[in-house]
């Protein structure tokens, strides 16, 4: 039987993960590719460090040319993570002529387009399934099996980490760090988990999804980004009150006047369908003009799931291989990606949730509620609670009506400035359109 060589650099969660697939999933997969795939070299950081006694030592290495020497290895598979020597390995292997499979969405995010530009030059494939919402097909369905739709929106969990963290704060009353620390040991955070709390690594994702849902090019910085750091567990409890659950989203939708993309923590309705993701599952709910709405989910992060995509883009690129078709699937990179415009945060028009820490004197609400409608920010309901005892302010919560964000900001910038504040004010948007719903039309 025709035998594939491989190398995988990195073998931490996901490396791990995948190398197992391989072996535990070896007779399936020569069944289903009529090739075997055998694991030529593992690249890791420290060669003296212990490994599971199923790698062989033999398999480890730190020295790329070993790799890149060794004709018999057709696919780098790359689980380092990092941009730098992630990067140059890469593009070393593609200029050698190597087919290569990544999970780095940083990576990606930073210098996908140069990456893709040379894979394309030198015709070799590039598959990066695991980079976005781990196992989930989400890569393929977007590059594969919409590539006859028209994507008008895209609404995502697309963390893991921080999925698991306000599921645990909302369902088992776990506090923030120690729901992140689980989080660590399972192996869903980054090596930098500041990416993941940050909203960094979901944009990342998000920013790899526009790309192939709308053939645009958007990178992290150019969007709008807020993390989870700053939600509490009583924003959690007073959107429960109203119906909602909190989430950290991702989300893109086409506009008249561009594209709309964002990352930030949402309320959105507890019928919505990614409500019920929890943990580290993640979901992306598309809308697309000839399918309409679909849901994709399973779990994000994690060993075995992520290295299950990792495993299936092997897959896919020893098809190609064998088949003589390598190069086939288009890569986000011109002439497939465009730059487009992107609207302004300030342009959304939405309600909002605001919760006010403010002294517990006469007349404060009735200042907050004049400052609102000042800037023309209309009131929906309004929850008061009396300070409690380890407080040394109340709380003043504010649901409003479809608002623009410019006009919140700027009303909340007011209500900041006044003495009876006592700390910034919490704002936390409200989705409840077609865009968390399944049944939209
Ligand atoms: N964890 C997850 O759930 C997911 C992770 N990803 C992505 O997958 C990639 C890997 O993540 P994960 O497995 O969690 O990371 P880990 O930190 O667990 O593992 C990284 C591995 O890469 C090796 N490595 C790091 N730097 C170098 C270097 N300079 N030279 C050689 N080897 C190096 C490490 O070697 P050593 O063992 O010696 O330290 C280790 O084996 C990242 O890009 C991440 O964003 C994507 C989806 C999900
Ligand atoms: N840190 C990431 C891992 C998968 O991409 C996450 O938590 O989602
Ligand atoms: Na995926």
């Amino acid at each position: 039987m025709k035998e594939i060589g491989i190398a995988l650099l990195g073998l931490g969660n996901v490396g791990l993960g995948t190398y197992r697939i391989l072996a535990d999933h070896a007779k399936d997969i020569e069944r289903r590719l009529g090739a075997r795939v055998r694991v030529r070299h593992v690249l890791v950081r420290n060669t003296g460090r212990s490994r599971p006694e199923d790698v062989p030592a033999s398999l480890i290495t730190h020295d790329m040319k070993t790799i890149l020497d060794d004709k018999e290895v057709a696919v780098v598979v790359e689980l380092m993570g990092g941009l730098s020597p992630a990067r140059e390995y890469l593009e070393q292997a593609i200029a050698s002529g190597r087919h290569v499979v990544t999970a780095n969405k940083a990576l990606l995010s930073a210098h996908g387009e140069a990456i893709y530009s040379k894979a394309l030059a030198r015709g070799v494939d590039v598959h990066f399934e695991g980079a976005v919402c781990g196992g989930i097909p989400i890569i393929r369905t977007l590059r594969e099996a919409l590539a006859s739709d028209r994507v008008e929106s895209l609404t995502g969990i697309v963390n893991g980490t921080t999925n698991f963290i306000l599921s645990a704060m909302a369902n088992e009353g776990a506090s923030y760090a120690d729901a992140l620390r689980r989080a660590q040991e399972l192996g869903y955070a980054e090596a930098d988990p500041t990416l993941d709390v940050s909203g960094m690594d979901a944009a990342q994702k998000l920013c790899l999804l526009a790309s192939l849902a709308f053939s645009a090019r958007v990178s992290p910085e150019s969007i709008l980004v807020e993390g989870i750091t700053s939600l509490t567990p009583a924003d959690i409890s007073h959107g429960r009150e109203a119906g909602y659950v909190l989430k950290l989203l991702a989300t893109a939708r086409r506009a008249p006047e561009g594209l709309d993309v964002r990352v930030h923590p949402a309320f959105i309705p507890a019928a919505s369908p990614l409500a019920d993701v929890s943990s580290a599952f993640n979901a992306v709910l598309l809308q697309s003009a000839a399918l309409g709405a679909s849901l994709y989910s399973g779990r994000g992060a994690g060993a075995l799931p992520t290295g299950s995509a990792v495993v299936s883009d092997i897959i896919d690129t020893c098809r190609n291989l064998l088949a003589g078709v390598s190069g086939r699937l288009p890569l986000p990179c011109p002439p497939h990606v465009h730059d487009v415009p992107l609207l302004p945060s300030g342009a959304r028009r939405g309600p909002v949730y605001l919760r006010f820490s403010v002294s517990d004197e006469p007349g404060v609400l009735g200042r907050i509620a004049s400052v609102l409608g000042e800037k023309g920010v209309s009131i929906n309901s309004v929850l008061q609670r009396p300070p409690r005892p380890e407080d040394a302010h109340a709380t003043i919560v504010v649901f409003t009506h479809d608002t623009r964000e410019a006009d919140v900001v700027a009303a909340v910038q007011w209500i900041d400035s006044l003495r009876s504040t006592r700390a910034p004010t919490q704002v936390i948007r409200i989705e409840e359109g077609p865009g968390v719903l399944l049944a939209s039309r």
